[in-house]
This record gives structure tokens, sequence and C-alpha cells, in this order.
């Protein structure tokens, strides 16, 4: 079913995330639903802690989430992942992040980084990634470390980010 995705300030978005055990139902149902949220967002990916759950577990899915016609899905699952090798080379995407809507910024990060990972039938893999796939996967993974894409920006630009998402949350809370 469809969860809550948490937005700026909420603090729980710097949480460290903890590592999965063991792939169980619970954690079945919770990819199950991080799909739903994600399509419904729409999104091309999501951490778990976006929908309150500190877990290390990221869904991701590049095909174009609203291409009108039908989309050719490609869901990833991504248990414990770990960046474990990244080019000098940078590539700069602008990216966004379903808790802080609408607001876009260009991020430079690594071009290709390859993936160390557990998929849902518990296998241990490893990926490479480049393009829009390496850009996704490390924003997911800094969600997992408590990290946002804002956190690259300057000073200046965080600050108006957080003002801005601060005061809209006071507005709502009076
Ligand atoms: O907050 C998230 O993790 C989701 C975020 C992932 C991401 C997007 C772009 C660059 C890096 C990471 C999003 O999916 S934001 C929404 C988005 O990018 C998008 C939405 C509809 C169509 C295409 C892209
Ligand atoms: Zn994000």
């Amino acid at each position: 079913s469809l969860r809550e995705i948490i937005i700026l300030p909420d603090k729980q978005l710097r949480l460290v995330s903890k590592p999965v055990e063991k792939v169980t139902p619970e954690i079945r149902q919770l990819v199950d639903d991080m799909f739903q949220t994600m399509y419904d967002a729409p999104g091309i990916g999501l951490a778990a802690i976006q929908v309150a759950q500190p877990l290390r577990v990221i869904t991701m899915d590049l095909a174009k989430p609203d291409a009108g016609g039908e989309t050719k899905r490609e869901p990833r699952v991504f248990i414990n992942p770990e960046i474990i090798a990244k080019s000098d080379e940078l590539s700069i995407y602008e990216e966004g992040c379903l808790s802080i809507p609408e607001y876009y910024e260009e991020v430079e990060r690594p071009a290709r980084v390859r993936v160390r990972f557990t998929d849902l039938d518990g296998v241990l893999r490893e990926e490479d990634a480049e393009g829009l796939y390496a850009t996704c996967i490390q924003h997911e993974i800094d969600h997992l470390n408590g990290v946002l894409f804002i956190d690259y920006l300057s000073k200046l630009k965080r600050d108006r980010v957080l003002k801005k998402f601060t005061k809209a949350a006071k507005r709502a809370g009076e």
C-alpha cells in the first residue's frame, strides 16, 4: 500500500539506516509498498528512510515513470548496497528528491560506480553503473547515510532551501 513520503525538515531523513539481516516477508512487503509509492510520486528511486523505515533498502526504476503509454518497467531492488569503486571522472546531473519537492539543482558525482548489494532473493551481486543509473544509486545510498543532495550545494543555496521548507513546516504546524 501507498506510504507517506517524509519531507524536509523531518529529522528522520538524517538517520543512518540499519543493514537488513534477513530478507523476510516484512521486507518484501516494504519493497512492494516502496515501488507503489515511488511509481505514484512519480520518482525513479526511493530509499526506505523516505517512508520512515530506517533500513538499508532501495528501489529504483529508471524507465520513464510517466511516459504516458505502456511504461516498460525495469524495477530494481538494492539491499545493503555499498559503493566499492568509483571513477575519478565526474558527471553533473540536475537532481530532484521526493523528500525535497519541487527543488532541482545540478550535482556533481563520480560518473561511474561499482555497487555491491544483495538482491531480493538474498543473492550477493556486483554491478557497474554509469549515467543516470550511477547518479541515482549514489543519491539513494546517500539517503541510507542521512545525506541529502542539498548537502553538496553552497551554504547559501542550502540555507535558502532549508529556510523555505522550515517556514512551510511551521505554517503547516500552526
Ligand atoms: O528522492 C529520491 O530518492 C527520488 C529521486 C531520485 C533521483 C532523481 C534524479 C537524480 C537523482 C536521484 C527522484 O526520483 S526525483 C523525481 C524525478 O527525478 C523524476 C520524476 C519523474 C520523471 C523523471 C524523473
Ligand atoms: Zn532523494
